[in-house]
C-alpha cells in the first residue's frame, strides 16, 4: 500500500494523507480528487511515498487521479513547499499561488433522488400538504434529469414550473424538507473542466481533396479546395471566412468527403489584447552597441550560466542600460538550451522590457501576471507547461512558472516592495526567485539602481557577486537635482502654496522647450484629511484609524485601506459646522495645480484611482512616449524604470511623506524613491533636472538621493541599522492579532507572547504586544508583537509551535516573517 500527501486549497489545512488504491499512478504534482470531511475536492499530490509510520489508522483513498503527466513540475512543488515553510502559509494556499486559474477544479454538491424515493414522495402531501407541487416538481426534476447541482435546483425548478411561482426561499425550503424525510440527498462533486483552452475551428483537407475532381463542385467549392490543399496542416475557419469561404461551403465540403472540421486549443495572446501593456520603445532597436561597461557587466556574468547556482548583483545607475545586458544574458542562457525567468515588480509599468523581449524572442517566451484575464493566464500557463517556451516574463508569482532546465533568473528593480505579496503566502518574489534559482542550479542577478540593504550587505560581503555601472549610457550625465525648502516658500508664498515658484517656472520653460515632465507625489486623492475649523475634528474612516481622504472629482471622501466611501460633506459631521477645510495634497489636486502653472498642457495622472481599468496604464505610458501628453502626474508608479528620453524635468511635492512612517525602512524608501524619479530625466540627449520640494531640506536620505549617492547613503543606513538592531542586520518576524475589541487582542496578543518568550528562551527577543501604528483596521483592533533575532530558523519554528498551541487564534493572527512593512 503507498500513501501519498496531499495539499488542499482550505485555508490553514495541513498536508493530508491519503491511501494510493493499487494500480493508480499519482507522483508529485499530480492533482487527485479526494474527500474531506463532507466535501470532495481537488488536491495536489506533494509527496508520492509518504512513510506507513505514524499515519492515523483509518485512511481514506484517493478518489481519482486527474492527470496522467505531472500537472505541476516537482521543481514548483519543492519551491512551493519551501515558500509554505519559510513565510509559515497553509500548504493549500502556497500551491494556489502556484497553480494556474482554473487549476484547482470547484468542489460542488449535487441533489439527487434517494434510493428509496418512490417511498418517501408519498410521505410528502400528508407532513407538507401546503407545498406539494413544489416538492412534486422538484422530485420528478431529479427523475427524469438525474442529479442536479444544489446551487441550480432553484433557477431550474423555478423555469420548470413557471405556474406555480416559486421563489428561490421556497424551493431552498422544499429542499431542505425533502433531505430532511430523506426524499433526496447531497452528493459531494467536483465540477468544471480539467482543461479550460480556448478551442477553435479548423478546417483540414482530407486525402481525397488532393485528388483530381471526381465530383462536379461549383466555383466556390473549387475555390475553396484550393485553399485548404495549400494549407494541409488546416487553417483557421474565421480565416477562411475572410477569404470569402463561408460555413456553407465548408459544410458541404464536408458532405462531399473533402474536408474535416477540427476543434483545436489556441493560446489567448495577452500582445495581441493590449494585457500585457502597449509598447513604449516599438522602434527602438533591439541589440545595441554596447558601450565598455555594459560589455565588462555582460563579461563578468555570462560565464556564469550553467555554472551552477551563482547568485549576483547588478548594481547600475538609473539609465545605465541594465535591459541590454539582461537580453544579451537571456540569449546566451538560450544559446545553451536552458531557460529564462525574468521577474519585475508590475508588467504594466515595465511593458517596455516585456514588449523588448517580445520582440527578441517571438513566440518562445510567455507572460505571466494578474493583469492578464484568467483565460490569458491559463493559456500561457499552459504553453510554458507544454514546453512551447523558454523565456518566462511576470511578477511575483510568475517564480513558480512551470518553466523547465531553468539556467537564468533574472530580478529587475530587485528593491521594489511590490515583490513582497500582502496576504497569505506573505512571500517575497525576489528571494523565493533565489531559492529557485539555487535548486535550478542557475544564475540569479538580481537588478537595481537601489539596492535594497539586504541585497547589498549579501554583494558587499562577497555572498553575491557584485557587477556595477556606474554611468549613464553615452556618459549622459545624472539629472541634477535641486532641493527646494518648502519652509521658505510657505514663508514668502503663503500656506496654500502647493507647487514652489521654482517648479512652477521650471514646469513652463520645460513646456516651452516642447520637453516631458513628470511630477510625483506619493500620495492619491485631492486631500488627506477634512478638517472641522469649528470643532477641530477631522473627518474619520468608521472602520479604520485613519482620516478619509478627500476625492474632489468623485465628490466623495474615502478610506485607503478598507475602501469605505461616502459623499464629500459639506457640513462637519460631528458639529455641523460650515468651515470645513481639506488639508494636506494629493495627486488630484498637484494635477490642478499642474493645470493652473501651464493651462496650455496636456497632462495626465498615473495613480491607482485613475488607472484601475485594466490596461489603462498602458495606454496612458504610451501616449507619453508618443508625446501626446506632455506633463505625467503621478504617485510612485511613475518612479519605476520607466524610459522616456524626452522627460527633462522631474519634479517632487513633499519629497518628506514617507519619512514620517512608523517604519525604521522609512529613510531607505525616500531615498529608493527619490533616486528613481529623479533617474526618469536626462535619459536621451537633452540634459535633465529634477526639483525636489521638502520640509526637510536636511534629511540624510533626502541630501543623499540628491546626489545620487548610493554608496554614502547604503553606509550610514547599515550604521544606524546595527546601532538600533534592524534588518538587514538581524531578522524579523511581525505577528499581528485582531479582534473587534482591543482589550481581547491585546490579552490574546499578550498570552501569544508569554508562550513565544517561554519557549524562545534566550533565542531571540520578543517585543510587544502594543497596539500596532495601524490601530484598527477593518473594524477590528490590531496588537502587534516583533520577533527580532540572528536565528531565523528557531523563530520560525518557535512561532509556527506556539500559533498551533493556540488554535482559538489562528483565524485573527496575521503572521508575517521578513515583514516589509511595519503597519
Ligand atoms: N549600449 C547602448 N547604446 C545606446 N543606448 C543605450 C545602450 N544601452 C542602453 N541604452 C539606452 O539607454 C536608456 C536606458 O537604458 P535602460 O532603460 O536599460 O536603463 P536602466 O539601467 O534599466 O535604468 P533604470 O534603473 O533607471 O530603469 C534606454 O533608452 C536604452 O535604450
Ligand atoms: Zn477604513
Amino acid at each position: 500500500m503507498r500513501l501519498v500527501r496531499v495539499a488542499v486549497p482550505v485555508p490553514g489545512l495541513g498536508l493530508l494523507t491519503y491511501r494510493l488504491p493499487d494500480g493508480l499512478q499519482a507522483p508529485r504534482g499530480t492533482r487527485v480528487v479526494v474527500q474531506v470531511g463532507p466535501r470532495k475536492l481537488t488536491g495536489l499530490v506533494t509527496h508520492d511515498n509518504a512513510p506507513l509510520d505514524d499515519t492515523p489508522a483509518r485512511l481514506r483513498d484517493i478518489l481519482e487521479v486527474l492527470d496522467d503527466v505531472t500537472f505541476l513540475p516537482e521543481e514548483v512543488v519543492d519551491l512551493a513547499l519551501w515558500v509554505g515553510d519559510y513565510y509559515l502559509a497553509g500548504p493549500g494556499e502556497v500551491m494556489s499561488a502556484a497553480m494556474p486559474p482554473k487549476g484547482w477544479l470547484r468542489s460542488d454538491m449535487t441533489l439527487a433522488l434517494a434510493e428509496d424515493a418512490a417511498d418517501a414522495a408519498q410521505q410528502v402531501p400528508r407532513e407538507l400538504p401546503l407545498d406539494q407541487p413544489v416538492d412534486e416538481a422538484i422530485l420528478a426534476l431529479l427523475r427524469a434529469k438525474g442529479p442536479v447541482l444544489r446551487r441550480q435546483v432553484a433557477r431550474v425548478v423555478a423555469a420548470r414550473v413557471r405556474d406555480l411561482e416559486a421563489t428561490p426561499e421556497i424551493i431552498s425550503r422544499a429542499v431542505r424538507r425533502l433531505l430532511k424525510i430523506g426524499a433526496v440527498r447531497l452528493q459531494p462533486v467536483v465540477t468544471g473542466q480539467a482543461d479550460a483552452s480556448r478551442k477553435q475551428r479548423w478546417i483540414r483537407p482530407t486525402p481525397a481533396a488532393f485528388e483530381p475532381a471526381t465530383t462536379r463542385l461549383g466555383a466556390k467549392q473549387a475555390a475553396a479546395v484550393g485553399v485548404l490543399v495549400g494549407t494541409p496542416e488546416g487553417i483557421d475557419a474565421g480565416v477562411l471566412r475572410e477569404q470569402g469561404i463561408g460555413s456553407e461551403v465548408v459544410r458541404r465540403l464536408v458532405a462531399l468527403g473533402l474536408a474535416i472540421v477540427e476543434w483545436r486549443a489556441v493560446a489567448r495572446d495577452p500582445f495581441a489584447s493590449g494585457s500585457a501593456g502597449t509598447s513604449e520603445a516599438l522602434a527602438a532597436p533591439l541589440f545595441l552597441p554596447m558601450t565598455p561597461e555594459q560589455t565588462d557587466a555582460l563579461a563578468a556574468l555570462q560565464p556564469l550560466i550553467g555554472q551552477g547556482f551563482q547568485p549576483a548583483l547588478l548594481h547600475g545607475v538609473t539609465g545605465s542600460g541594465k535591459t541590454q545586458v539582461y537580453l544579451r544574458l537571456a540569449r546566451a542562457a538560450l544559446e545553451a538550451e536552458r531557460g529564462v525567468l525574468l521577474l519585475v515588480p508590475e508588467i504594466a509599468l515595465t511593458s517596455a522590457v516585456a514588449s523588448l523581449f517580445r520582440r527578441a524572442f517571438g513566440e518562445r517566451l510567455a507572460i505571466q501576471h494578474s493583469g492578464l484575464s484568467d483565460g490569458e493566464r491559463y493559456d500561457q500557463w499552459h504553453r510554458i507547461r507544454r514546453g512551447e517556451v523558454d523565456i518566462v516574463i511576470g511578477t511575483r508569482s510568475a517564480v513558480f512558472a512551470p518553466l523547465p532546465r531553468l539556467g537564468l533568473v533574472i530580478v529587475d528593480e530587485e528593491h521594489d516592495t511590490a515583490y513582497k505579496q500582502d496576504e497569505s503566502p506573505r512571500y517575497h518574489g525576489r528571494d523565493a526567485a533565489l531559492v529557485r534559482a539555487r535548486d535550478a542550479g542557475a544564475l540569479a542577478v538580481l537588478g537595481s539602481a537601489t539596492p535594497s540593504l539586504e541585497t547589498w550587505r549579501h554583494a558587499s560581503e562577497g555572498r553575491y557577486r557584485l557587477v556595477r555601472m556606474r554611468q549613464r549610457v553615452n556618459d549622459r550625465p545624472l539629472a541634477d537635482v535641486r532641493i527646494i525648502d518648502m519652509r521658505d516658500v510657505l514663508a514668502s508664498e503663503g500656506p496654500e502654496v502647493v507647487l514652489s515658484q521654482p517648479l512652477r517656472e521650471a514646469l513652463q520653460a520645460c513646456f516651452s522647450r516642447r520637453e516631458q515632465a513628470m511630477v510625483l507625489l506619493n500620495r492619491r486623492g485631492y486631500a488627506p484629511s477634512l478638517l472641522c475649523r469649528g470643532c477641530g475634528k477631522t473627518t474619520e474612516c468608521p472602520n479604520c484609524a485613519v482620516t478619509l481622504t478627500v476625492h474632489r472629482r468623485a465628490a466623495q471622501v474615502r478610506c485607503h485601506y478598507c475602501g469605505h466611501a461616502a459623499p464629500l460633506p459639506s457640513t462637519c459631521p460631528s458639529c455641523q459646522g460650515e468651515f470645513l477645510e481639506y488639508t494636506g495634497v494629493g495627486t488630484e489636486r498637484v494635477e490642478q495645480e499642474v493645470l493652473a502653472a501651464c493651462p496650455q498642457a496636456r497632462i495626465a495622472r498615473v495613480d491607482r484611482d485613475t488607472m484601475q481599468r485594466r490596461g489603462a496604464i498602458g495606454t496612458v505610458l504610451a501616449r507619453f512616449a508618443a508625446r501626446e501628453v506632455d506633463v505625467l502626474v503621478g504617485t510612485q508608479m511613475i518612479a519605476k524604470g520607466h524610459d522616456f528620453p524626452q522627460v527633462t524635468l522631474v519634479g517632487v511635492v513633499s519629497a518628506d511623506i514617507g519619512l514620517g512612517v512608523a517604519d525604521f525602512r522609512a529613510a531607505e524608501r525616500t531615498f529608493q524613491l527619490l533616486t528613481q524619479v529623479a533617474g526618469r530625466a536626462g535619459r536621451g540627449d537633452a540634459r535633465g533636472e529634477a526639483l525636489v520640494q521638502t520640509l526637510h531640506p536636511k534629511h540624510y536620505a533626502i541630501v543623499m538621493a540628491a546626489r545620487q549617492a548610493y554608496d554614502d547613503f547604503v553606509g550610514h543606513e547599515l550604521e544606524f541599522r546595527e546601532r538600533m538592531r534592524y534588518p538587514p542586520w538581524l531578522s524579523m518576524i511581525n505577528i499581528v492579532v485582531r479582534h473587534e475589541s482591543l482589550a481581547t487582542a491585546l490579552k490574546d496578543a499578550g498570552l501569544l507572547a508569554e508562550k513565544l518568550r517561554a519557549l524562545g528562551a534566550e533565542r531571540f527577543g520578543v517585543l510587544g504586544p502594543a497596539p500596532a501604528p495601524l490601530g484598527r483596521l477593518r473594524g477590528e483592533s490590531r496588537v502587534q508583537l516583533f520577533l527580532k533575532g540572528r536565528d531565523r530558523a528557531a523563530m520560525r519554528q518557535v512561532t509556527r509551535q506556539a500559533i498551533t498551541g493556540m488554535p482559538s487564534l489562528q483565524k485573527r493572527v496575521t503572521v508575517d516573517v521578513d515583514p516589509l512593512s511595519m503597519l
